[in-house]
């Protein structure tokens, strides 16, 4: 009885308001409604004991996003758990997840735990776009924005783009002539280097070529692809480890800063930054005109420092690579285990690209399907399954809870897109779902790049890089799955990416 009385004045709205005083002044009394919420104290979720058990004992951080799936209905849309050191609210639900996002405020916050920060801090690095916050963020936000995320600036991109794919295709050709079967083994680590090799990370920053796509990789690409994989795989380790254990256990600490150090050395050393700062800098000097597009130019033109290009340039590269390797893999995948979805697909590719080998930014805007796949393919696979925000200056409601001010709150991607009720058969592989107007979608229940001021800068770049890559192979060569490849599942590593190789077969049309 006690606790129900309880439940109940907390739910309750309590009317109050001195009605005496009120009538001698001739009013009527105001109608004062206190809402009282549900506190972090009335949150349910997994006990500390049972999620470090998960997480370390069960390969825990390797299925972080199943965990979202399966804690869904054993909690409700809201429910808190502890990532080592830290507490965690997660929010499952489209509406609760568009509820937090519209509260972010001026100068949102991803995360201001993360060990990212740490490394910067320690290292005396500056933070680029990822990372930075506040005003400083908001400065590299509106520079990169006016040519990240305008459409037509992202579309003078589409020529050098066109370059890479061109390099990607002659590279995956060349990959299956050395197997009898035209496999293609390991696709995600091809798309690793179309990616790095691509858009906004060689061509659209330095505005120069890096090799990544020639027979003979150069050594320093493999060496920095696998520094990414490295730093990934340690972000959620470092994190889940409380800061004194970093001296206990020291490795993934310091195997986390070498692969940052040499993802920082990488763009320094290469010395694209500093010959292309300088190259312009003597044009502009004889007052000819910058011709290329890259970032880096825009960057230095705003005057910002050295130390702040090379943190945002790095992020950049980082931000680049994993995206769009995930991406096309499993909409290559996808497409291979659904030959109709991939003959319709060609038929429109076809029907656009008439006689034409190379299409055009303009084209792919003609081919609905194609971009679906791509939307599917990041419904099943969001790149990044549970983002975060952290809402510094206020507590914010959420649902019938009130979180307190610089709580991390975890946006459960992962489980929101995989859910049926906005998605029927959510495990299924339906590009034509996108081409629907299904009242079921609600709009925060897939959104793999964000929504809101502190989005995916990059997602207009990453589309256009996509679809024309996706648009060229699926063009000139039939993608099967490999005779000897099986299932391939999902796996967190901070982002979620295939959890063994993908292996194709690409055969020619
Ligand atoms: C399919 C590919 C991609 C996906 C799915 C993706 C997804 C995301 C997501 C979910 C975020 C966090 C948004 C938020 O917190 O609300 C993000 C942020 C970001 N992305 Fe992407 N991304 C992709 C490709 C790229 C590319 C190619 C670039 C670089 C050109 C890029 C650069 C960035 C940057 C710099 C941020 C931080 C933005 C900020 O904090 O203001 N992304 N991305």
């Amino acid at each position: 009885m006690p606790q129900t009385l309880k439940l109940a004045s907390r739910a309750s709205l309590l009317t109050r308001g001195f009605p005496e005083i009120w009538a001698e002044l001739g009013c009527k009394a105001p109608v004062r409604v206190i809402k009282t919420h549900k506190t972090l104290e009335d949150m349910p979720g997994p006990n500390a004991l049972a999620f470090f058990t998960d997480l370390f004992c069960k390969r825990g951080l390797a299925r972080l996003h199943e965990l979202q799936v399966r804690n869904l209905p054993l909690y409700g849309p809201v429910w808190k758990a502890s990532f080592g050191p830290i507490l965690t609210v997660h929010v499952a639900e489209p509406s609760l997840i568009e509820q937090v996002l519209r509260q972010e405020g001026k100068h949102p916050i991803r995360s201001d735990l993360s060990s990212w920060k740490d490394y910067r801090v320690c290292r005396g690095h500056a933070y680029g776009l990822l990372t930075a916050e506040g005003e400083e963020w908001q400065k590299i936000r509106s520079i990169l924005g006016k040519h990240m995320l305008k459409p037509k600036e992202v579309e003078s991109y589409t020529g050098t783009l066109n370059g890479v794919v061109s390099d990607l295709i002659r590279r995956l050709q060349h990959q299956r002539s050395c197997h009898q079967q035209h496999v293609v083994k390991d696709v995600a680590g091809e798309f690793y280097k179309f990616g790095l090799e691509g858009a906004c990370i060689s061509s659209v920053l330095f505005d120069s070529r890096i090799g990544c796509l020639e027979p003979e990789v150069p050594k320093e690409t493999e060496t920095f692809i696998r520094s990414i994989n490295r730093m990934f795989v340690m972000t959620l380790l470092t994190m889940a480890m409380p800061k004194f254990l970093h001296h206990i256990f020291p490795k993934p600490w310091k195997i986390f800063c070498e692969s940052w150090d040499y993802m920082f050395a990488f763009g320094e050393s290469k010395g694209h930054i500093d010959k292309r700062i300088s190259e312009v800098a003597e044009k502009v000097s004889r007052g000819e005109t910058v011709e290329g597009k890259y970032l880096t130019y825009y960057l230095a033109q705003e005057k910002l420092s050295m130390k702040s290009i090379y943190g945002n340039v790095t992020e950049l590269l980082l931000a680049g690579v994993d995206t769009i390797s995930s991406t096309l893999s499993w909409s290559l995948y996808e497409l291979s285990r659904h030959p109709r979805v991939q003959a319709a697909v060609h038929e429109e590719i076809t029907g656009v690209m008439k006689g034409g080998a190379v299409p055009s930014a303009a084209d792919v805007a003609q081919m609905p399907l194609l971009k679906a796949v791509m939307k599917e393919a990041l419904r099943l696979y969001p790149v990044i399954p549970g983002n975060a925000r952290v809402i510094s200056d206020r507590d914010i409601q959420v649902g019938e809870y009130l979180i307190p001010r610089k709580t991390l709150i975890t946006l459960c991607h992962y489980a929101t897109s995989r859910d049926a009720r906005f998605f029927p058969e959510p495990d299924s592989f339906k590009p034509e779902r996108w081409l629907q107007k299904d009242a079921s979608h609600h709009p925060y229940a897939s959104i793999p790049f964000g929504v809101g001021k502190r989005s995916c800068i990059g997602r207009r770049i990453a589309e256009l890089e996509v679809h024309l890559a996706l648009a060229r192979v699926s063009a000139g060569a039939e993608p099967a799955l490999s005779p000897e490849g099986g299932r391939v599942r999902p796996m967190t590593r901070t982002l979620l990416v295939p959890e063994k190789d993908i292996n194709l077969q690409f055969m020619s049309r």
